[in-house]
């Protein structure tokens, strides 16, 4: 549905020319749930607004629904951006309309007649569970029923696509899991393809089907969500998914296990598991079998839409050999195993 092709985007900057995207490549299939996910100034904002062409790209191609929106001119770009609808971080609606005028307001634009209006709005009223308020202004509704409105809107001209700029960084987390449910129920019931924008794995986590971790406008890392969270290989993704890596260790705690590396009779493992694995006694098990000594640094059990999923950073003490099998032990199990060799 989306193909994002070699794109690169400069600014100019007081120092020179800022990169802000390098070398984007990126496949969305049709009917998916794509999370671009990536820390403050990674390039997000700008590869959304490159996905619709608000901006244009240095270089590179960003085919949409079968459309190469770089060689379109301004008219044929205005009827494929139909195609794409968007949803904002503060909703952008109009405070002097209602509810129901704000959702009308790109089919008034698109010419559409008052009863095809009507016929387009409240059935997407219901759909966001707002009818009941079409009446009101913007300001007499909630965050969560505001967002709302710019789901409904968004979703007026029968989009293909929904791109998500941030769309829940501004409500709270349970307004936050309730508009992402609303997302993945249009995108199954509607069939829209989802493209979220996001710094927070939370939303990667409820409904993301596939995730792109972004930094200093680089994709360094792409994949199934489950996957990405069962082998980081990146710091920062490490860091999004509240991993605590090695570098990220208490110093006094760092130069302790830095020291006791060195010394050979230690070894850091980060343990990765999913599903039944979570409530498998299989650490106990391993301790008991290789006469190891395990202390656990950090661990955390989180759930991947619906699928338990936990990490564990652990240091072993014992020999090589018996490390080592208890290593193969575990990956028989079904645990990923990495081992750490050294701390900075
Ligand atoms: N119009 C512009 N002119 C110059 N530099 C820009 C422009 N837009 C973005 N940049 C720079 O490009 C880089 C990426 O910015 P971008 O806003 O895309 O990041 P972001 O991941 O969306 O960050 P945030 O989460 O803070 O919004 C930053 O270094 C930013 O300063």
């Amino acid at each position: 549905m989306i193909e994002i092709k070699h794109v690169s985007q400069r600014f100019p900057g007081p120092r020179g020319l800022v990169e802000a995207l390098r070398d984007i490549n990126l496949s969305i299939g049709s009917g998916e749930i794509f999370g671009i996910i990536g820390r403050s100034g990674a390039g997000k904002s700008t590869l959304v607004r490159t996905l619709n062409l608000l901006t244009r790209p240095s270089e590179g191609t960003v085919v949409v629904a079968g459309r190469d929106l770089t060689r379109l001119n301004a008219a044929a770009l205005r009827e494929a951006r139909r195609d794409i609808g968007m949803i904002f971080q503060h909703f952008n609606l109009l405070s002097s309309r209602t509810v129901y005028e704000n959702v009308a307001l790109p089919l008034e634009l698109a010419g559409k007649s008052r009863s095809e209006i009507e016929a387009t709005v409240a059935p997407l009223l219901d759909l966001v569970g707002l009818a009941a308020q079409r009446d009101r202004y913007p300001a007499q509704i909630s965050g969560g029923q505001k967002q709302r409105v710019g789901i409904a809107r968004a979703l007026a001209n029968r989009p293909k696509v929904l791109l998500s700029d941030e769309a829940t960084s501004a409500l709270d987390p349970e307004t936050t899991r309730s508009i992402l449910e609303l997302l993945r129920q249009i995108n199954r019931e509607l069939g829209v393809t989802i493209v979220l924008i996001t710094h927070q794995m939370e939303v990667i986590k409820q409904i993301c089907d596939r995730v792109a971790v972004l930094e200093t406008g680089r994709v360094v890392e792409s994949g199934r969500v489950i996957d990405v969270f069962l082998r980081p290989h990146h710091e920062v993704t490490r860091a999004m998914i509240g991993d605590v890596i090695a570098s990220e260790l208490p110093p006094a705690l760092k130069a302790r296990i830095a020291e006791r590396l060195v010394a050979g009779r230690d070894h850091l493992l980060r343990l990765a598991f999913t599903g039944a694995g979570v409530g498998d006694p299989v650490l106990s098990e391993t301790i008991r079998r290789y006469a190891l000594e395990i202390s656990i640094l950090h661990g955390q059990v989180d759930e991947i839409q619906g699928q338990a999923f936990g990490s564990l950073a652990v240091l072993a003490s014992g020999d090589a050999r018996q490390v080592g099998e208890a290593i193969d032990f575990l990956r028989g199990k079904g645990v990923i195993v990495e081992e750490i060799s050294h701390v900075e």
